[in-house]
């Protein structure tokens, strides 16, 4: 992406024109160490959420947590400047909350990735909550506007058909595109299937791109 006007500056217009209005993010680049660290706070939230453990065994669990807590908050940082969410060679892009899933393509043709529904995102019955869904359509939905070579914009609505349980621990695979644009308007959509092709969801949505100074 070109970012810098020639004067080495970056222009209102150039920093409108590829973020949409969203604060401008840079790739992380962290140590060794992310990676793994990430993984082992997902293996605890895993545990978090499946547990069934003496109390005495959490009082020693919670002493732990609140330490390690206690080590990060000093280096809190700022959104765009947090290293979680821009680390592109990561699982979710090293963000918590995303989906650990790996960006498999991503051009103009569309965005396709492949991971795991973990125990940490189950509903009911074996299956991926229905919440989850959404957070990693409109993920890949992002990242199918911006492949496009269109600015980040901002979700108007997003559908989903639920079309089959969504099991945990199975390879998966979502595959996004952008269907037509109209202005402003990018109209996508969206297939969630298990390896061998079965339809589990589908969605579609409306990005909008953002006026300039539009919040
Ligand atoms: C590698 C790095 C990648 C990084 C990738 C990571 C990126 C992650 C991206 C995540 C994206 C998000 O989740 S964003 C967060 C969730 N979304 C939100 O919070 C959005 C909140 N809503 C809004 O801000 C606003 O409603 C907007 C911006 C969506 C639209 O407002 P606006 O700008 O005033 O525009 P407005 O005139 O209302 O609408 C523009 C056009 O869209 C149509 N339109 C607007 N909303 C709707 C709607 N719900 N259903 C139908 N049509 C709609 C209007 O009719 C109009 O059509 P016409 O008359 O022109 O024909």
């Amino acid at each position: 992406m070109s970012e810098q006007a020639t004067n080495g500056q970056t222009s209102v217009d150039e920093e409108y024109e590829h973020h949409g209005g969203f604060p401008k993010f840079t790739a992380a680049t962290p140590g060794p160490n992310f990676g793994p660290f990430i993984e082992a706070m997902r293996t605890l939230q895993d545990l978090a959420v499946s547990i069934d453990a003496p109390d005495d065994v959490l009082a020693e669990a919670r002493a732990q947590a609140e330490a390690l807590a206690a080590l990060l908050a000093p280096y809190e940082a700022k959104e765009g400047e947090a290293t979680g969410g821009r680390v592109i060679g990561l699982p979710g892009r090293g963000s918590l909350l995303m989906l650990p899933w790996m960006i498999e393509k991503f051009d103009a043709e569309g965005v396709r990735s492949r991971g795991v529904f973990r125990r940490y995102h189950l509903g009911g019955n074996a299956a991926a909550h229905g919440g989850v869904l959404p957070l990693l359509f409109d993920d890949i939905f992002g990242m199918t506007v911006h492949a496009a070579g269109r600015p980040i914009s901002r979700t108007a609505y997003l559908h989903i058909n639920y079309r089959k349980v969504t099991p945990l621990n199975v390879p998966l695979v979502i595959e996004g595109r952008v269907d037509r644009v109209e202005g402003r308007k990018a109209f996508v959509s969206a297939r969630l299937t298990d390896e061998a092709g079965t339809l589990l969801a589908d969605s579609d949505a409306l990005m909008v791109q953002l006026l300039p100074g539009q919040q």
